[in-house]
């Protein structure tokens, strides 16, 4: 029986993860306009302007992440709104993929980013992803738009369709944590 392809565990970089959304956790800059303040005490910088599709709330969600698996077997997206993943206990591998014309997954660009604990992903609109934990459990902060999660709770609970998400399932790919 044929060997799902397997995707290499990258570490996030900005660079890499442009086409999907911004690493979160950058180094301070302070050579530009973007708003930042370095002190002996502390710094702050601003590493993006979440947008959640339209003026309005912002919703936090604690997420936590248990899925060992290194079978992928389907993804999510989610169609309105941003969303930023940042990893509070432990590092989640975070699997993205861009959307094609059609809207379906381009498995193509399918890439697994190592987020670690201190850094976050903020992905696009239409970005398909899924995660899993490699050692232990993972809590998350996540950044997302209320109807967005209201909508997914519903489809999950009821069956229901969703209206600002997506959950699609796809041919096998298998993570290789070898190379971490
Ligand atoms: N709540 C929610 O949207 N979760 C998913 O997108 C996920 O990536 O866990």
């Amino acid at each position: 029986m044929p060997t799902a392809p397997s995707i290499p565990i990258e570490p996030l970089d900005a660079t890499r993860c442009e086409p999907y959304g911004w690493m979160l956790g950058k180094p301070v800059r302070t050579d530009g306009d973007t708003p930042s303040f370095v002190s002996p005490a502390s710094d702050f910088w601003r590493e993006h302007v979440f947008d959640t599709g339209t003026p309005g709330e912002t919703e936090i969600l604690w997420v936590a992440y248990r899925n060992r698996d290194r079978t992928i077997t389907s993804l999510e997206m989610h169609r309105l709104t941003q969303q930023a993943i940042v990893p509070l206990t432990a590092p989640v591998i975070h699997l993205v993929a861009a959307s094609l014309e059609d809207g379906e997954p381009d498995l193509n660009s399918l890439r697994a980013f190592e987020i670690p604990v201190g850094k976050g992903l903020c992905m696009r609109p239409n970005i398909w992803h899924a995660t899993r934990v490699m050692d232990r459990d993972a809590t998350c902060l996540m950044l997302t738009r209320p109807s967005t999660t209201y909508d997914l709770v519903v489809h999950l609970k009821t069956g229901a369709p969703a209206c600002e998400s997506a959950i699609k399932t796809i041919e096998t790919r298998t993570l290789d944590a070898g190379n971490r």
